[in-house]
């Protein structure tokens, strides 16, 4: 046990400021924010401190998929191509993945907990009753700790895999197995079109796996602008995944404990292959949790103000910060959560009477609803921030789509040979500000900050023209991107 770890039935300690339930990334930081202002704060983690992120998400997806595009970017480059012969070395790739899950120890995280001052309980915490939790220790006793001001529930999601005949004896992979495998599979089905099933199907892909991706819709990636999904599903056909769109997967059957499954698809079809995954997306981990002694739903993703309070309970004690409030599901945008929720825990219990609620205050998660980024780290690259064309026009927005091919752009032509990529601004023509942006190719990912900058500001598009890219680099777009504007 560490220092900061808290002894189970220790009598003198069953009342903290704050309690924190889940220590993934975004309880981390929830804790950290309450400490930091002087609050005593606990955290209750069942598993790894880190969460899933650091252990079954980003971290070891990044590191499955950066190999994939460093080999790209070399091959999409003459003189460069020259110097690449063959594909990934898989053993090497899974071990430096391994690396960056401290194969799955949580030793490093727990060392920063304690540099911080926090205590840590580890267990499985459900609530129980007002301010109460009730936490399972690991060593099989029941501690009970009262909150003097606030609960925060930061437990996060896990895969939700559909109720298809024969999906348990078939034993799916889920994101998880997905990200810690530790031997490459001959043949990989990878149903869904989301995040996590084209992130995995092209990393799985490079690995050496034969990948088939099943769609039940018509087009992967379909809460981003329709040209992500075309471009994502060429790259990934040029990359030799099978991309098949309105499939569904009826049936599984897996005979042998170690066999291949036998996938049965709407319309008739069969798919044999030696693992399946499911990224059919997420379900909240808020079942046998207690809610019901607070008044909530068992099992469903809390309801959450821009303060991240969960909306009904009284007293408002209670905060549910991060994936478990359903509103964006990214690491960066909970800890951004983190930081708001934090700031009005500490507001709250030093009594300020009016907190800054108003938009874009210190105590109001704004950006969930008007500037969330996001990068997919697939080949080539997806990012957005803000709003689509759609989403603006179901909002009532009067809006005008400006298109780019980005290489046109000087700095992406340089970037890589016959560069493949587009970028979309989204107008919000009332206000002259950008209301959206989606660029699309090789090496994106590190543009998207400026889009989320002009969004996030409401930069009027009058100031962004005096915002000069450097040349030649990608960021070039910009202007390209207000020269079509302006006509
Ligand atoms: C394959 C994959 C790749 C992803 N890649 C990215 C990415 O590149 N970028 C990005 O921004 N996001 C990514 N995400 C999303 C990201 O992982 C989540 O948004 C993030 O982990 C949410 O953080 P969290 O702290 O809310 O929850 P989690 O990270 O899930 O942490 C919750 C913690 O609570 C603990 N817990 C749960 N219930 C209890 C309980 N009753 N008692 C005690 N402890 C409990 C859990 O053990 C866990 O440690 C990815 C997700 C997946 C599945
Ligand atoms: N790079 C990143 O930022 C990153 C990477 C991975 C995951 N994530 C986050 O994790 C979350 C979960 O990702 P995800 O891909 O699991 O969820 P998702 O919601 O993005 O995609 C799931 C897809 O599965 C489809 N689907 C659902 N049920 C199905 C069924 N029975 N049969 C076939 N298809 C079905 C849905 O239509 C949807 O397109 C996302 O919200 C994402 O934000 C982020």
């Amino acid at each position: 046990m560490s220092r900061s770890e808290v002894p189970s039935g220790g009598p003198e300690a069953d009342e903290y400021d704050v309690i924190v339930i889940g220590a993934g990334p975004v309880g981390e930081n929830v804790a950290d924010r309450a400490h930091a202002s002087g609050l005593s704060a606990l955290v209750v983690e069942n598993e790894l401190v880190g969460g899933e992120c650091s252990y079954w998400a980003c971290m070891p997806s990044k590191a499955l998929l950066r190999p994939v595009a460093a080999l790209s970017d070399a091959r999409r480059v003459a003189g460069a191509a020259q110097a690449v012969d063959g594909g990934l070395d898989a053993v090497a790739v899974l071990e430096r993945r391994d690396g960056f899950t401290s194969n799955w120890q949580d030793k490093g995280q727990v060392a920063w907990l304690e540099s911080t001052g926090l205590e840590l309980l580890r267990g499985r915490a459900r609530l129980d009753g007002p301010r109460r939790i009730a936490v399972e220790t690991h060593d099989g006793t029941v501690r009970t700790l009262t909150a003097r001001h606030a609960v925060a529930v930061c437990t996060g999601s896990r895969a939700a895999l559909p109720g298809i005949p024969g999906i348990e004896e078939a034993r799916p992979w889920t994101s998880r197995e997905a990200t810690s495998a530790k031997e490459v599979p001959g043949r990989l089905a990878v149903v869904g079109g989301g995040v996590v099933g084209v992130e995995m199907a092209t990393a799985w892909q490079a690995l050496g796996s034969e990948v088939t991706l099943l769609v039940r819709g018509d087009r992967l990636l379909p809460r981003m602008e329709p040209f992500a999904g075309e471009l994502i599903a060429e790259g990934l056909t040029a990359a030799g995944v099978t991309v098949r769109t309105g499939v569904s997967v009826e049936e599984l059957s897996r005979p042998g404990p170690d066999g291949p499954v036998t996938l049965s698809l709407s319309g008739g079809g069969r798919l044999e292959c030696d693992e399946v995954l499911f990224a059919t997306g997420r379900a909240p981990r808020t079942d046998d949790f207690g809610l019901e002694t607070v008044g909530c739903e068992p099992g469903s993703w809390l309801s959450v103000d821009d303060t991240l309070r969960v909306t009904g309970v009284h007293g408002g004690w209670l905060y549910a910060v991060g994936d478990v409030n359903g509103r964006a599901l990214l690491t960066h945008q909970g800890k951004y959560q983190a930081r708001v929720a934090g700031a009005a825990i500490v507001a709250r219990a030093a009594g300020v009477p009016l907190l800054e609620t108003d938009r874009w205050g210190a105590h109001s998660a704004t950006a969930d609803h008007d500037a969330v980024p996001q990068v997919v780290f697939c080949d080539p690259e997806a990012t957005s921030v803000g709003l689509t064309v759609d989403e603006a026009e179901r909002r009532g927005l009067r809006v005008r789509a400006v298109d780019v091919e980005l290489g046109e752009v000087a700095g992406a032509s340089l970037y890589a040979d016959g560069y493949r990529g587009r970028a979309r601004m989204v107008v919000d023509l009332d206000r002259e500000v950008v209301a959206g942006v989606t660029f699309v190719g090789p090496g994106v990912g590190e543009l998207l900050h400026s889009a989320t900058v002009a969004v996030a500001g409401e930069v009027p598009l009058e100031r962004l023209w005096h915002a000069v890219p450097s040349y030649p680099t990608m960021s070039e777009v910009w202007l390209r991107l207000l020269e079509e504007y302006r006509g």
